[in-house]
């Protein structure tokens, strides 16, 4: 486990649902903690039957145990960092918010969930407008995927500067840093993987880019992008350089299981890929307002901003 100078192991806390396929949700943000050294601790807001072809079947978890499982681990173990995954309603959302501003926890990583890759919703509809007021402003960093970014801001995104007029607008909830995340935008497209982020202390954009990995197997992308976020703000990174690094291991992580034979539909990816190497640290200290690209195990930075998402 990885330790601060001092000796304190360093730890986070999930908040997220179950997914039964072991990709995506509680189950990935807790093997992306371990892969970091981390110790992992979860709260888990609802259970899912879930494959690689879809949500079957969701049970909910009152937010009274919420709030039970939140209070056993806060009061006891701490956390350093914590996200927040697939909340599913408004009534955990704001049981979750009450907890973390009575323990003012730090470096909070909200993955806005809503809906699952398959199309099942993982958050009642009326519960967007919550997220946005209560969680928002309490996060360090906020990762939604395009079509999570289009509901949270009612206009479609189609390209580069509708992105990045969604992550400034998204900042204007309170949030420090937005990462809009373009795994969603290939159309079936050989393009790169373009995440934007917006630093509202600074106003700039960054682009991190990698190369799109022609596979249906990215199944968790997100909630394994946003533990890695997580694991590395917990042990004391700049949030620019857990960003990156959280990008690359994604990347690594998919490349690794394009292969694989887990499930026939949209499989999960490999866990396992590296993470404490050198291979996923970027060019130090990152520029704001830059733009980088992950090719071959090796950052690089660009001139130019990419051409689109
Ligand atoms: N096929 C792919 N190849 C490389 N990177 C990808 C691919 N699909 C998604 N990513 C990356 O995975 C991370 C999660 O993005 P995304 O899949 O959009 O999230 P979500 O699971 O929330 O929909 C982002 O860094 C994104 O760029
Ligand atoms: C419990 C749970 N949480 C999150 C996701 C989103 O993951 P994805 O967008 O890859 O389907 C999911 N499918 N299930």
């Amino acid at each position: 486990m990885f330790r601060q100078p001092g000796g304190h192991v360093v730890r986070a806390l999930t908040i997220a649902g179950s997914d039964s396929g072991g990709g995506a949700g509680i189950q990935a943000d807790l093997k992306t903690l371990h892969q970091f050294g981390v110790y992992g601790m979860c709260a888990i807001t609802a259970l899912t039957a879930q494959n690689t072809h879809g949500v079957q079947d969701i049970q909910a978890v009152p937010a009274s145990f919420v709030q039970q499982q939140l209070e056993s681990v806060l009061t006891d173990l701490g956390a350093d960092a914590v996200k927040t995954g697939m909340l599913a309603s408004a009534d955990i959302i704001h049981t979750v918010a009450d907890v973390l501003e009575a323990h003012a926890v730090q470096h909070l990583v909200v993955d806005p969930v809503m809906v699952a890759k398959g199309g099942a919703p993982l958050l009642q509809p009326d519960a967007v407008d919550a997220l946005k007021a209560r969680l928002f402003p309490l996060a360090a960093v906020v990762t939604p995927n395009l079509p999570e970014a289009q509901a949270l801001c009612g206009y479609p995104i189609r390209d580069l500067a509708d992105a990045k007029r969604a992550a400034r607008d998204l900042a204007q909830s309170g949030v420090p840093i937005v990462v809009i995340k373009g795994g969603h935008a290939a159309d079936g497209r050989p393009n790169d993987a373009v995440d934007i982020i917006y630093d509202s202390g600074t106003q700039t954009f960054t682009s991190l880019v990698s190369p799109r990995v022609p596979s249906r197997k990215t199944h968790g992308t997100g909630c394994t992008f946003s533990s890695a976020v997580t694991a590395l703000l917990a042990r004391g990174e700049a949030p620019l350089t857990a960003i990156a690094m959280a990008k690359a291991f994604v990347f690594e992580a998919i490349d690794r299981a394009k292969d694989w034979d887990v499930g026939s539909g949209h499989g999960p990816t490999d866990h396992t890929a590296p993470a404490n190497t050198s291979l996923l640290v970027p060019p130090a200290p990152l520029q704001h307002g830059s733009s980088y690209v992950y090719r071959d195990g090796t950052w690089t930075v660009h001139a130019s901003p990419p051409a689109g998402l």
